[in-house]
Parts: structure tokens; sequence; C-alpha cells
């Protein structure tokens, strides 16, 4: 991967080996490969059987989780928040297991809406709950550094599965997202 940093560099107009650049190739690479490691793991690793019978049948919610992503279509950044919250069926999962799962997601080239749908159905299909929702908001610096030049527009997306579908449920995700404590 130093080879083509090095054309890049030459590309925008450097000198690839003039002494400030020399560790960019090797640094950018390992930088890369950080913020797409996502495709080196799956959710059955990330969860790593951290489920656990259990008969609470309130919402679980794990909000305002810190997501860094990196857009698909220019590879710059987006972040934000990610609130995910699930009604179980008998089995709870292990909380830190969820931010895990996010941030597997969002070590891939994404798309806000792919990244919440993913998520979403991958709560669901490694716990069948009675409902999964993810709700995130962020914002593209690809929208804030160039292109449209909007600093300070948040974007919001969010999927609702199973029970969430109510919008009863929903109004209770909703308002206990809001609540000071929840
Ligand atoms: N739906 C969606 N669009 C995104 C996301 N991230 C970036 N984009 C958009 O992808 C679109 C790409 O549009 P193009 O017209 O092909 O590219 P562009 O000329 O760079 O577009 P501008 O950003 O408008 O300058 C832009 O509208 C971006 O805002 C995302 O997470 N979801
Ligand atoms: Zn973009």
């Amino acid at each position: 991967m130093c080879g083509a940093v090095k054309i890049l560099l030459e590309c925008i107009g450097e000198d690839p080996n003039r002494e400030g650049l020399l560790g960019t190739p090797s640094r950018f690479s390992e930088t890369l490969l950080f913020l797409a490691s996502g495709y080196q793991c799956n959710v059955e690793q990330v969860v790593n059987d951290a489920l656990f019978r259990e008969e609470y049948r309130g919402m679980i919610i794990v909000k305002d989780i810190e997501i860094y992503t990196l857009c698909e279509h220019h590879l710059l950044p987006f972040t934000g928040k990610m609130s995910i919250g699930y009604v179980p069926s008998g089995t709870v999962i292990g909380l830190s297991k969820l931010p895990r799962i996010a941030e597997m997601f969002s070590r891939r080239l994404q798309i806000q809406e792919r990244l919440t749908r993913e998520v979403a159905h991958a709560v669901m299909k490694i716990l069948n709950p009675q409902g999964v929702a993810v709700l995130m908001a962020s914002s593209h610096l690809c929208m804030e550094m160039r292109g449209v030049r909007k600093t300070g527009a948040s974007t919001v997306t969010s999927e609702f599965l199973g029970c969430f579908e109510s919008s009863e449920i929903r109004n209770e995700f909703h308002a206990r997202l809001q609540a000071n404590k929840t």
C-alpha cells in the first residue's frame, strides 16, 4: 500500500522523498488499515458468546455511543453518536458488545443509512430479541470541509425492527433517550 500512497502524494504535487513525508506512506497505510479493520471480523467474534439467559422484560438502551467512520464516497470521516435499544426475549447481551458491534461496522467504508441498518440487523440476528432500535446523528466532513460546506448540519437516521415498529414502543425509546436519566 505504501507505493500507492507515494503515488497519491505525487499526484497532489508533493515530493514523497522530502524529509517530512518519508514516514507518511507507512503511517497512512497503517491508519487506513486500522480504520478499515472492521472487514477482518464478524459479529459472532465480536460478541464472543456474551449472551445471558435473563427474564428482564424491559427496554435496554446503550445511548450516545461515539462513532467515527469513513464515508464511502469521499473517504472522509463522518462522526456522531449512536443509540442502540432492544427489548429482550429471555436473553440479554453483554452491554459492551453493543458498542463493539457498532464499532465493527463503523470500521468499514460506510454510508450512514447502511451503518444504522447493519447494526440493527446484526443485533436482531445474534440476540433474537422482541425488537431492536438504532438511532444515529452525525456530521459528515464531506459536507463541511468541501462540497456544499454546511458546517453544523446533522444527519439523523434510524432503524426500527420487531416490536419497535409499534409507535408506542418507539415513543418510549425516544422518551428515554431524551430523559436525563434512563
Ligand atoms: N445518503 C448518504 N449520502 C452520503 C453519505 N455520505 C456522503 N453522502 C453523499 O454522497 C453524495 C455523492 O454525490 P456526488 O454528486 O456523486 O459527489 P460530489 O460531487 O462529491 O457531491 P457533493 O458532496 O454534493 O459535492 C453527496 O451528496 C454526499 O453528501 C451518507 O452517509 N449517506
Ligand atoms: Zn462523503
